[in-house]
């Protein structure tokens, strides 16, 4: 693989009272707008590593380097303004902010990030909820569908451009048909942007769309 995405080397992860490491990844490369399924059992180290590939906690051994950052080597903060630039999130629960509307909620990263929004990101975040099906810009979150909710939060993780996705069971907690609704716009997007998209999943119907697999078994790709 010329020039990998992501290149993890000698990762482990160790957690006080487990014998075993929560993660143990000698080596893993992925290529850049490569879109992945990571899977496997409860407890078998999903989510500690969808929080090391996001830099949300720090690799205590090994390197995880993205697009040639090694996210071992920086300090928290260093690692938040990484995640802001380079990462659009998604996670089971959308973490949206109530009280705001949808357009809002889009925006508010970049807000929180610039002083002021950058050239063009009002008009960039209307184009991205149009395209995630949601009309009505200003209808505060906590009145809409979790289906809705969670393609608000599709819209968000895309309007900084970020080079990477990471979607954590962005469709457990929606029904059949909002869920493949997610589905199909996380792929998509993904795809058009060229980012690299992870999205953690325990759903068949969404790991079998994924290009790549890689299942989690008590910490070790299997
Ligand atoms: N902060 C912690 N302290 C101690 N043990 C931890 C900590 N975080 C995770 N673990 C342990 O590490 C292992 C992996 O946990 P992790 O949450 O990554 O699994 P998972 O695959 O995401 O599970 P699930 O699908 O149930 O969310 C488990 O044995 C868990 O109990």
């Amino acid at each position: 693989m010329t020039d990998p995405a992501l290149s993890i080397r000698g990762l482990e992860v160790r957690f006080p009272g487990l014998e075993r490491p929560a993660l143990d990844i000698p080596a893993l490369d992925l290529a850049a707008a490569e879109q992945v399924a990571l899977t496997g059992p409860s407890g078998s180290g999903k989510t500690t590593f969808v929080n090391i590939l996001t830099g949300l906690a720090r690799a205590p051994r090994g390197s995880v380097a993205w697009h040639g950052t090694d996210l071992a080597g920086l300090p928290e903060g260093a690692r938040d303004r990484w995640r802001g630039t380079e990462v659009g999130l998604v996670m089971q629960e959308f973490h949206l902010f109530p009280g705001l509307g949808a357009l809002e909620n889009v925006l508010l990263p970049q807000r929180l990030r610039h002083l002021r929004l950058p050239d063009g990101a009002t008009a960039r975040a209307r184009q991205l909820l149009e395209r995630v099906g949601i009309g009505r810009t200003g209808q505060a979150v906590e009145t809409m569908s979790r289906g809705q909710m969670q393609r608000v939060a599709v819209a968000r993780a895309l309007v900084g451009r970020p080079r990477i996705i990471v979607a954590d069971e962005p469709t457990a907690s929606l029904d059949a048909e909002a869920g493949a609704a997610v589905a199909d716009l996380l792929l998509e997007l993904a795809g058009e942007a060229q980012a690299t998209l992870i999205v953690a999943s325990h759903e068949a119907r969404f790991i079998d769309r994924l290009a790549r697999v890689l299942r989690l078994e008590a910490g070790r790709l299997a």
